[in-house]
């Protein structure tokens, strides 16, 4: 009798195929335990080895894989790994079915997504298709290891290894870099670098400061914005010149008008970190470049108030009596010098990484070595200077929201001519001090301030001017008494050369 075979694609046909494919993994699995059981070490490692590179042979694919470097001490840099990942989380909201969930604390985007394990995504650049994997191990007694894995046809290998790579990290550094917190690093003191293994404590930078709600004259805030927008987008430009890539902003002014505030909102306007060099705890001037070359790309450099940081004659002293580990020496104080900094400002070491500012604030210009502040070393110096009504104006939007006041807005322009005010002093009238103050008692406050002001001033005035009258009068009978002392001099050493002629 004709057997009937079922036909292709129903149900008994299936079963059929499923059974002979368990059967034939099973025998591989029988075979390979066997494999590994009976034959040694050495065979089976010699077997895998050249079992992978006939695989390797026959597939026309090329794997590159991309090691997670950044855990531990690199995480404050972003690393290669870090910027592939943001550029594959940018497509995985339309791609990818099994994501990991992360919540980074600093970041914009609280929460991020990142690749589950072996997942794939598929890319394409110039029309090439390309697939990336992520792949997580983990090891008893040994960290987690994750990597992603990029495979493309071999054909394509120069087009992927050259611009593709670069256009992923490019991409995903751009992406990392907007998704990031900007962070306040400051120095730690020597004696700490060997503890804590770091030479900067940095915490998250998070200073409302823009400048749109800086107060100072719109045109000069308007320069100094567009020089910010040139450096950034100079990198061309500093290389073709043979410069590195770097640039100094001299922040002067008396204090409260806005030095530090200027500093927060170019880091933010930037969006670069913040390292806020301490002078006064470093010990000479190579713990100076130590800590330089540990600051990295896009960032301020700042150092405040350096007027009192700095020894400015760079001369080195002795200091005696210096309590070092319990015992009284006499050894001789290597504080960071003028030279140090300038040869720091000037080139080599500030050159290491590129893109970078260095801000120095002082309340006291004059005092600065001209050396230090000269064209080129500080580029471009900023006066912050005492309130304006323009900038008053701006105070009075960023705290109220309003831009005029029939009644008032005149007296405090009439007012804010004649007197100086710090913005500082200005904005902590505008700010109310119980929910019952409304703008116009924080306005009468302001304009009391404003004659309170004048008025010392005033007074200083008149007191300077009694002071110079009273000086002047003094030296004016300083004089007459000379003149008298003088003549009575002249007088006696007369007589004594009429004695002498006498004789
Ligand atoms: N130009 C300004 N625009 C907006 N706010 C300002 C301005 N100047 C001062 N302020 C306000 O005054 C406060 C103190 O200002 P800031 O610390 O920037 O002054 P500073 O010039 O750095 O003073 P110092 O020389 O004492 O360091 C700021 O927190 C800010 O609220
Ligand atoms: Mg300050």
């Amino acid at each position: 009798m004709k057997k009937i075979r079922p036909p292709l694609g129903s149900k008994s046909n299936i079963l059929t195929q499923k059974k002979i494919l368990w059967s034939i993994m099973a025998s591989i699995k029988f075979l390979f335990c066997i494999f590994e059981k009976f034959f040694s070490h050495q065979l089976h490692r010699f077997v895998t080895k050249y079992m992978q590179k006939f695989i390797c042979f026959m597939s026309p694919y090329i794997h590159i894989t991309f090691p997670d470097l950044i855990s531990g001490r690199y995480l404050r840099r972003i690393g290669v790994y870090t910027c592939i990942q943001s550029y594959l989380s940018a497509k995985l909201s339309e791609r990818a079915k099994r994501l990991n969930a992360e919540v980074v604390e600093n970041s914009q985007t609280p929460l991020v997504l990142t690749m589950g394990d072996n997942e794939e995504i598929i890319d394409k650049f110039n029309g090439v298709k390309v697939w990336w994997v992520a792949n997580h191990t983990s090891q008893k007694d040994l960290d987690d290891k994750s990597s992603l894995t990029l495979t493309f046809h071999k054909r394509y290998r120069g087009l992927i290894t050259t611009s593709y790579i670069q256009y992923v990290l490019d991409e995903g550094k751009a992406i990392a870099m907007k998704n990031r917190k900007l962070k306040l690093y400051t120095n730690n003191p020597s004696d700490d670098w060997r503890i804590y293994k770091r030479k900067w404590s940095c915490i998250t930078f998070d200073h409302p400061a823009r400048f749109e709600t800086l107060a100072m004259d719109a045109k000069k805030k308007e320069e100094i914005i567009d020089d910010l927008v040139k450096f950034k987008a100079g990198k061309e430009y500093y290389a073709k010149v043979g410069k590195a890539w770097k640039r100094g902003y001299l922040l002067f002014g008396p204090p409260g008008t806005g030095k530090s505030t200027m500093i927060s909102a170019i880091a933010n306007f930037m969006n670069y970190d913040v390292y806020d060099l301490e002078l006064t705890t470093i010990k000479d001037n190579n713990e100076l470049k130590r800590l330089l070359i540990a600051t990295s790309s896009k960032s301020i450099i700042v150092i405040e108030d350096i007027d009192c940081s700095i020894e400015l004659t760079g001369t080195r002293k002795e200091k005696k009596d210096y309590v070092h580990k319990g015992k009284y020496s006499n050894i001789e104080e290597n504080k960071v010098t003028l030279s140090g900094l300038l040869n720091f400002i000037d080139g080599i070491w500030s050159a290491c990484g590129g893109e970078r500012i260095i801000i120095f604030t002082t309340n006291f210009v004059d005092k600065l070595d001209h050396a230090l502040i000269r064209r080129g070393r500080m580029d471009m110096h900023i006066e912050m200077s005492y309130c304006s009504y323009e900038a008053f104006k701006v105070l009075a939007k960023n705290y109220w929201d309003v831009e005029s006041h029939d009644g008032l807005f005149p007296i405090i322009e009439k007012l804010i001519g004649e007197t100086n005010i710090t913005p500082a002093d200005v904005a902590e009238n505008l700010m109310p001090k119980s929910i019952a103050e409304d703008l116009e008692t924080c306005l009468k406050n302001l304009i009391q301030s404003l004659e309170n002001a004048k008025k010392k001033a005033h007074e200083k005035a008149k007191e300077n001017a009694k002071d110079e009258d009273e000086e002047a009068q003094l030296k004016e009978e300083e004089e007459k008494v000379e003149a008298i002392e003088n003549s009575k001099e002249n007088v006696k050493k007369n007589g004594v050369i009429h004695e002498f002629g006498l004789v």
